[in-house]
């Protein structure tokens, strides 16, 4: 279908780029687009689906490449699936965690049972800028949004993220463990699956 020894990651996040190629393995060599351009697109879509296929167009017109991308984000359940597509803006560009503390004080009196949240992760591959027939793969994980930061690892919001079905947050797990539920993981499996892999 396509020569995938090669991709360009269209992520100028350091966290996804560790997981993703963690859980592609050695066959599929993930290439940052940093390598190839420090500008980052504007993400005008309406959807994790609409920011995915123009992150992945942008990336394989720099690149030459064909390209993967990853548009993801935390949809708070008492905040009407909000900040969803805007995550990585919520806190207007200032960084994961002024992020963190302003989801922190949204949530602020609001008690256990109505802090559902959830990751959700699109995954967009494109074998050149103009494909007509992007392959696009999702992935949710469930959780709760915690009253305090706890944990060391991953990136982003997963200091808050509480996961019921191993009573830790999410960046209490090791990397090989978050790979292997995360929201990431789910839309990764599937992409799997599609390009006949493993
Ligand atoms: O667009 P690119 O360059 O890929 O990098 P980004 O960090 O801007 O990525 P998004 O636009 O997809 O925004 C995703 C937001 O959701 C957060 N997020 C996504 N996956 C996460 C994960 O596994 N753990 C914690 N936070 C996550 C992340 O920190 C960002 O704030
Ligand atoms: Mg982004």
């Amino acid at each position: 279908m396509m020569n995938l020894t090669q991709l360009v990651l269209a992520s100028h996040n350091a966290g996804k780029l560790k997981e993703l190629q963690a859980m592609l393995g050695e066959s599929v060599q993930l290439r940052s687009i940093g390598e190839f351009s420090q500008v980052e697109p504007e993400e005008t879509g309406l959807s994790f689906v609409e920011n995915a296929i123009l992150k992945a167009r942008n990336a394989a017109r720099i690149s030459g490449l064909p390209a993967l991308a990853d548009d993801s984000g935390l949809a708070v359940d008492f905040l009407g699936g909000a900040p969803g597509i805007y995550s990585a803006r919520y806190a207007d560009g200032q960084g994961d965690a002024a992020n963190n503390a302003k989801l922190l004080d949204a949530l602020k009196d609001v008690p256990e049972a109505e802090r559902g949240a959830q990751f959700v992760c699109v995954l967009a591959l494109v074998r050149h800028a103009d494909d007509p027939l992007p392959i696009l793969c999702e992935g949710l994980w469930h959780g709760r949004i915690l009253h305090a930061a706890s944990g060391e690892h991953g990136f982003g919001y997963d200091p808050l993220f509480w996961v019921p079905e191993r009573n830790v947050s999410s960046a209490e797990l090791s990397p090989a463990d978050k790979n292997q539920i995360s929201h990431r993981a789910r839309a990764m499996a599937l992409l799997r699956q599609r390009l006949g892999l493993k």
